[in-house]
Order: structure tokens, then C-alpha cells, then sequence
């Protein structure tokens, strides 16, 4: 578990957040929960379904804003910036993949690799070149001309996976990425991830509920019911959220 001071983050971490709240229209998501990840991790966000990992998520991504609390990337206050500071935010540093590949179909696979790339202006030869080699790299280079209805789904989850690389992101975001996958899909796209993301130094955020999968994480910060699993424990029926949230910041 990662348990973050109270004061400025460490030189060390690249992706530091501290007592971060947030409720999804009143019912709880996070509450009081911390986490620290150095360049090049992969850090592991567990817990059972509906604990909070996807809403931990989205907040260190600046795709949410927490009610309370902060996020840090890089030196950059992400929980202070405005809607379109956050998206180019997102859109330069940060990558996600998601249970679904959700690649579209009209477009060829190389040209889904692309997208993200092209997307932020990158010259299309450039973004081209980079989408064929990631796709080289996660041994998919031979469906790059084909359209994502002739692939199975472990092959679009690498399609993904090679979306999500293309631009090689600072930190990637996988939310359960091997959920809807065979235990051996699951293990070989797992695999490739953290090889991809070792190599180029490249942090992972990864939220999953399989212990298999949290296994190849560096760190595990364990989430239960919105709070730190070890704080969740300790938490009685009459403990209010500040009590707790101050109980994970000592
Ligand atoms: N858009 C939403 N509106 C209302 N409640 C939500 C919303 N998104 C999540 N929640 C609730 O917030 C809590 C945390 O959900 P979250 O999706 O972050 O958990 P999770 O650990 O990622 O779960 P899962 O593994 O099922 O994706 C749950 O109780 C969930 O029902």
C-alpha cells in the first residue's frame, strides 16, 4: 500500500495524489485515498467490484476532479486546472485502455494505432511509422492493413494496447484491460503491457480485481468500499468520512 505524506510530493514521484474525495452524485466513490507512483512503475490499484479503482482512475487522470484532495503529475496541480487544460493534458501525457478495445471499425487497424497521434498534430507519416512499429512490437504487424471486424478480441486488445503506446505516454492508465480475456489471452497481453511499459520507461496505473494480474505490479495500493483497504479495516459502523480520511493522511 502506498501511503503518501502530508506535505509536497517526493522529487522521486512522477504521479502523486493525496486525501482525494470524490462522489458520484452523492454516493461515495473515493474517500480519503492517497497514492504515489515513481517514473517507469507499474503500480497495481485493486479491490473488489464497485471499491473505487476505476474512479481512482479517472481522477489521477484528470478525467474527474476530486471534491477534495489533490492530484500532481510532473509538477503540474491537475485537481487546479480548467476542463481543456486537463483534456491536453490527457491528450500529451496520458494514455488509457480499457476492458473494451473499442476501435472503430470503419478504420484500418494501423490507422486505430494512429488515431491518438494524429489526434495531438502529429505529421500523418510519423503517426503512421509509430503505429506500425508498436504494432510490430505487440506482434500484430500482420493485421495492420486489415479492418478490427477480422480480429478476435485478445487481437483488438493489443490493437488497443498498441493505441495506447503509439504516442508513448508518461503514464498509462489500464483499467482492467485482460477482465474480458482468457487466462492465457489475459497472461500473454499482460506480459506484453509491462515489457512495453518497462522498456520505455513508461508508468502504469493498472486497476484490476485479479490478484494474477497485480502480481506483475511493482506497488499494490488495495481499495475497499471507496477507501484504502488497511484504513476500510479499521473503519467502524459509527466513523464519519473525515474521521477516516484523517486517519489515512497520519
Ligand atoms: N457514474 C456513476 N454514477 C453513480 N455512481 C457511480 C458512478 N460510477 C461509479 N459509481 C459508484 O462508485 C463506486 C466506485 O465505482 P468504481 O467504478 O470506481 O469502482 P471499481 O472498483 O472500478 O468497480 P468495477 O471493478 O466494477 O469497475 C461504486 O459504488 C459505483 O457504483
Amino acid at each position: 500500500m502506498v501511503a503518501p505524506p502530508d506535505s509536497a510530493p517526493p522529487d522521486d514521484d512522477v504521479l502523486w495524489a493525496r486525501s482525494l474525495h470524490y462522489s458520484h452524485s452523492g454516493s461515495p466513490g473515493l474517500i480519503g485515498v492517497g497514492a504515489a507512483v515513481r517514473q517507469g512503475e507499474i503500480l497495481a490499484v485493486t479491490g473488489p467490484r464497485g471499491s473505487g479503482k476505476t474512479t481512482l482512475l479517472r481522477c489521477l487522470a484528470g478525467r474527474l476532479v476530486p471534491d477534495q484532495g489533490e492530484v500532481r503529475f510532473d509538477g503540474i496541480a491537475v485537481h487546479t486546472l480548467g476542463a481543456l487544460a486537463r483534456e491536453r493534458l490527457f491528450r500529451a501525457r496520458f494514455a488509457w485502455i480499457g476492458p473494451e478495445p473499442q476501435l472503430l471499425p470503419e478504420l484500418k487497424v494501423w490507422e486505430n494505432a494512429a488515431l491518438p497521434l494524429l489526434l495531438t498534430g502529429a505529421p500523418h507519416r510519423a503517426a503512421r511509422a509509430a503505429a506500425h512499429e508498436w504494432l510490430e512490437r505487440l506482434d500484430i504487424g500482420g493485421f495492420a492493413g486489415k479492418r478490427p471486424g477480422a480480429l478476435n478480441r485478445a487481437e483488438s486488445q493489443r490493437v488497443a494496447l498498441a493505441r495506447a503506446l503509439a504516442g508513448e505516454p508518461a503514464v498509462l492508465f489500464a483499467d482492467e484491460p485482460t477482465a474480458p480475456l482468457h487466462r492465457a489471452e489475459r497472461a500473454l497481453l499482460l506480459r506484453t503491457l509491462t515489457t512495453a511499459a518497462r522498456s520505455h520507461a513508461i508508468t502504469v496505473v493498472l486497476a484490476t480485481h485479479d490478484e494474477e494480474t497485480a502480481a506483475a505490479a511493482d506497488r499494490d495500493l488495495a481499495l475497499l468500499d471507496g477507501r484504502p483497504a488497511d484504513a476500510a479495516a479499521v473503519v467502524s459502523p459509527g466513523t464519519t468520512e473525515d474521521q477516516a480520511a484523517c486517519s489515512l493522511s497520519a
